[in-house]
């Protein structure tokens, strides 16, 4: 299955707004308002039910659920983000920023920098 190329930050930015306008919206009327009106705990808990549902599409090897799937997901993510004062663009600016750095230098470069604030936590 082969999406046509679309500009992904387009759609990502334009459903950010709709989500932060629906935000404060009625609960009855927007499920972006009633899952904002049900709390933060409720957002994440949708979070780890469509992570979820992600490696059981996957699983599955269906491509069309796949893609609903991931797409339910980061739905979701964008509420989170939301809720935390953050948009698509800030998500997108740090893959650009890792682009073409290996993962394996990215995951040397973490470490250290969890050792580094664990040597500054210590008395
Ligand atoms: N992109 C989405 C979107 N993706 C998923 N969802 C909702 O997220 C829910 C996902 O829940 P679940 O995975 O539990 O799925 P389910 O449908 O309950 O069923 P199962 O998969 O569990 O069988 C569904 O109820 C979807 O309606 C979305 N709801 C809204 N949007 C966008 O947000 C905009 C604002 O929506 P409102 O706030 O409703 O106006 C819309 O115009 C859309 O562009």
């Amino acid at each position: 299955m082969n999406a046509e190329p679309l500009s992904s930050q387009d759609v990502l930015a334009r459903l950010a707004a709709v989500v932060a306008e629906r935000r404060r919206g009625d609960p009855e009327r927007s499920y972006v308002a009633r899952l904002f009106h049900k709390g933060h705990d409720a957002l994440l808990k949708k979070i780890g039910e469509e992570a979820t549902e992600t490696v059981m599409a996957a699983k599955d090897g269906d491509p069309r659920k796949l893609v609903g799937e991931v797409a339910d997901l980061w739905f979701h993510c964008l509420l989170v983000l939301e809720a935390h004062g953050l948009r698509p663009a800030d998500v997108l600016a740090e893959l650009e920023r890792r682009e073409g750095r290996s993962g394996l230098e990215e995951f040397a470069a973490r470490k250290l920098q969890d050792r580094e604030r664990r040597e500054e936590r210590q008395p």
